[in-house]
């Protein structure tokens, strides 16, 4: 039997801080057809207001180390500034969304992250358990417009911070015994790009081995390979299709980079 299509759609740092971007990213959303739902990251204004309130920030392979105060931050930007903000510009597009963290409803259960080996003690930051694919396909199908934090919790009473990109990846998966599920990372480029420097140089297509290729030269680096292995993480998943793209490309879907197995 066909299943329904759902986009998720996963929105960047860079585009959230700035007021314009933001503007048009929910403009490109609100006009995406049949079901969908949005994950919302924030690290750029999380780590001014920390800086805003003599808060030093520290990032460990682009993780954010969260003690106490950093969570009380976290919690206050993404949970609180960036979500109601995203809420309200869309339900202002005529969009009935629904703004949440991963505790609300029990959508998404983590667990702190162990200090490493090498002695690394993340804090309060959580790696994903599981995912309530049921609860969010029931809000879906009720017309609601989830908005999902990155901020998730560990059932006794912890919120934990966990990174955006790893959040959309496990909605859109726990969605695939619901949906045909389509993942779109979008942030401030077209693309992943052969030169970072050339907005032209979009890679159409990644698949596993040119990932491992294109990290071994250094063509992807920092925060892109969290993404692309939360991409393959997700084709793995059940996920029918995932692309990387601008947010500009959300109004047609065209250009961007394609993930394959
Ligand atoms: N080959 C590449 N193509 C595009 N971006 C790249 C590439 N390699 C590294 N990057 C970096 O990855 C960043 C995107 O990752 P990240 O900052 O985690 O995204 P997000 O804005 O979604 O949080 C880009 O801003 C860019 O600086
Ligand atoms: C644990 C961890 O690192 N969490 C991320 C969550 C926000 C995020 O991922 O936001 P972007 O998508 O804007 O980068 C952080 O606090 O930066």
């Amino acid at each position: 039997m066909c299943k329904d299509k759902i986009t998720v759609v996963k929105v960047g740092g860079k585009i959230v801080e700035e007021q314009d971007s933001l503007d048009r990213l929910l403009r490109d959303f609100a006009a995406i057809d049949g079901f969908k739902l949005l994950v919302h990251g924030g690290g750029r204004s999380a780590t001014k207001v920390a800086a805003d309130l003599g808060i030093a920030t520290t990032m460990i392979e682009g993780r954010r180390v969260t003690d106490e105060a950093m969570l009380r931050v976290v919690t206050m930007v993404y949970g609180g500034l960036v979500n109601k903000s995203v809420v309200a510009g869309l339900q202002a597009l005529g969009v009935d969304a629904l703004g949440m963290t991963g505790a609300d409803m029990d959508i998404i259960r983590s667990r702190r992250r162990p200090v490493t080996e090498a002695g690394i003690d993340y804090g309060w930051v959580g790696d994903v358990e599981r995912v309530n694919g049921e609860a969010l396909a029931t809000l879906v199908r009720a017309g609601v417009v989830p908005v999902v934090a990155p901020l998730t919790h560990d059932g006794i009473g912890h919120l934990l911070n966990t990174n955006a990109d790893t959040m959309a990846q496990s909605v859109a998966t726990g969605l695939t015994p619901y949906f045909d599920v389509r993942l779109v990372f979008c942030f401030e480029k077209p693309g992943v790009l052969s030169d970072e420097a050339d907005d032209d140089s979009v890679i159409p297509a990644i698949n596993p081995a040119m990932f491992e290729s294109l990290k071994a030269d250094g063509t992807v680096s920092g925060g892109m390979i969290p993404k692309l292995s939360n991409s393959f993480d997700a084709l793995c998943g059940g996920v029918g299709e995932v692309v990387i793209t601008s947010a500009a490309a959300l109004a047609d879907m065209s250009g961007g980079t394609h993930l394959t197995l």
